[in-house]
């Protein structure tokens, strides 16, 4: 299988949401999670999204697996590695996007890397390096109260330069729609001023394309879904890429089983889908506070949730507003709320599929990574998309038969998402 595009995603929510991106876009894709065993047998495919957890990890661990991943990818053929971060460019002054990005720019000699995080389809644009999710610039967007990584500049040159080595420069909007040619005369450019790394201005789907051209011919970028739909229409204009008959449907059949979701996202989209959620089916709002003291929440919530499955789909959430992760992290530190809440989702989740939910659905990037981890799940096949950046996904290799799975990432989906979710994987 020689893969024509590979891709490091630095959460499971985010790789499927690429994943999805690219198979919409021609290319039939696979998600895998982190490098698949020699033994499991994957399709003939275009692109391989490995789905790693290292959004919020130490650097230095953060580069060393995707160094391995992109060892692994290249063996098999990429000639191009795109880094998938998340479109609010989630991430601290310690990394991880400066940081791995330069350790796959080095150890493939890339001079100029481009990065962007626009996607324009969630409303996710970049104008003179600031970026906007949707009329709001990312300080003044909810990300400003992220539980792990709240972003409090929206100047994303200065953000990657606060975590990188290399320089960080501009590739303004008066570049991008100029066209290919003039995006590579300033990357020239930038390159002869020491430059090694550049955010790249992107509105339309039309400046994705000429960036996703240019990018091609480079052996790495960085960014998100929407740098995937320029490079995924790239290699398709070059007549690289099979045409084939198969869809997206062929991935769903039906699986049987249960259905629930657990949530974890603290996202304000989130929050309000749980709200809205609530008026049709039941959901469980978990106390934090009792989770992080010992495991009586969890036996109580697997209670809880004993024959409403049977009768319906139902939701377990830890999900809270602002103020209140605000509180549990000034009693118990940011990671050990954030860690102790995934472990607790995950354990949950993993109950529930022993019990016989197929079907499930988890809300958060974080928490997805937690619990498809704990359910050891390889790889997943891309299905049709729920949401703009949320494919149902069905699952390859799993230990628990066949199950469909939305990975949602915590600000993605409309208000209705869990009922639109459960009634796509029914
Ligand atoms: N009530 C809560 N208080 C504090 N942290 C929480 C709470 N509920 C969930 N979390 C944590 O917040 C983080 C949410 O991140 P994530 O799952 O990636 O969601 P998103 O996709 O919205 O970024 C996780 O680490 C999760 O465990
Ligand atoms: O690019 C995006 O916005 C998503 O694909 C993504 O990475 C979201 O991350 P979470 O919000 O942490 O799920």
């Amino acid at each position: 299988m020689a893969i024509l595009l590979g891709s490091i995603a630095d959460d499971y929510t985010g790789a499927s949401d690429l994943a999805n991106t690219l198979t919409k876009n021609g290319l039939r894709t696979v998600q895998t999670v982190g490098i698949p065993d020699a033994g499991l047998a994957l399709l003939e495919v275009d692109a391989v999204v490995v789905s790693l957890k290292i959004r919020s990890v130490a650097a230095a661990a953060a580069v060393a697996a995707a160094t391995e991943a992109d060892r692994w990818l290249r063996q098999r053929g990429a000639n191009h590695v795109l880094y998938k971060i998340c479109s609010t460019f989630d991430s601290t002054d310690e990394g991880n996007i400066g940081p791995v990005t330069e350790a796959l720019a080095n150890t493939a000699g890339s001079n100029v890397v481009l990065v962007t995080p626009a996607f324009p389809a969630t409303g996710r644009t970049v104008f003179q390096g600031h970026l906007f999710v949707g009329g709001q610039l990312l300080n003044e967007s909810p990300l400003k109260d992220h539980p792990l990584n709240p972003m409090h500049d929206a100047n994303l040159v200065r953000v990657l330069a606060r975590q990188s080595r290399r320089t960080v420069g501009l590739v303004d909007l008066a570049a991008v729609s100029a066209g290919q040619e003039a995006v590579r005369a300033r990357l020239d450019a930038l390159l002869a001023q020491g430059i090694g790394m550049a955010i790249a201005d992107a509105i339309f789907e039309g400046d994705l394309e000429t960036l996703g051209e240019v990018a091609l011919k480079t052996p790495v970028s960085t960014g998100a879904s929407g740098l995937g739909l320029g490079l995924a229409r790239a290699l398709t204009r070059s007549g690289q890429v099979p045409s084939r008959s198969e869809t997206t449907a062929d991935a769903i059949r039906p699986v049987g089983g249960m259905a629930a979701a657990v949530a974890g996202s603290c996202s304000r989209a989130t929050l309000r889908q749980l709200d809205v959620a609530a008026r049709s089916m039941p959901v469980l709002r978990l106390d934090p506070e009792k989770l992080l003291v010992g495991s009586d929440e969890v036996a109580a919530a697997i209670s809880w949730a004993g024959d409403r499955i049977s009768l319906g789909p139902a939701i377990i959430a830890a999900s809270a507003s602002p103020e209140e992760v605000c509180r549990l992290q000034s009693r118990h530190g940011r990671d050990a709320s954030g860690h102790a809440i995934e472990t607790a989702t995950s354990v949950i989740a993993a109950e529930l599929v022993t019990r016989g939910v197929r079907r499930l659905v988890v809300a958060g990037g974080e928490t997805s990574g937690a619990v498809v981890d704990r359910l050891a799940i390889p790889a997943f096949l891309i299905g049709p998309e729920i949401a703009p950046g949320v494919p149902v996904l069905r699952t390859i290799g799993s230990v628990h038969g066949d199950m469909l799975l939305a990975l949602k990432s915590g600000n993605f989906g409309d208000e209705n998402f869990f009922a639109t979710a459960f009634e796509m994987m029914d």
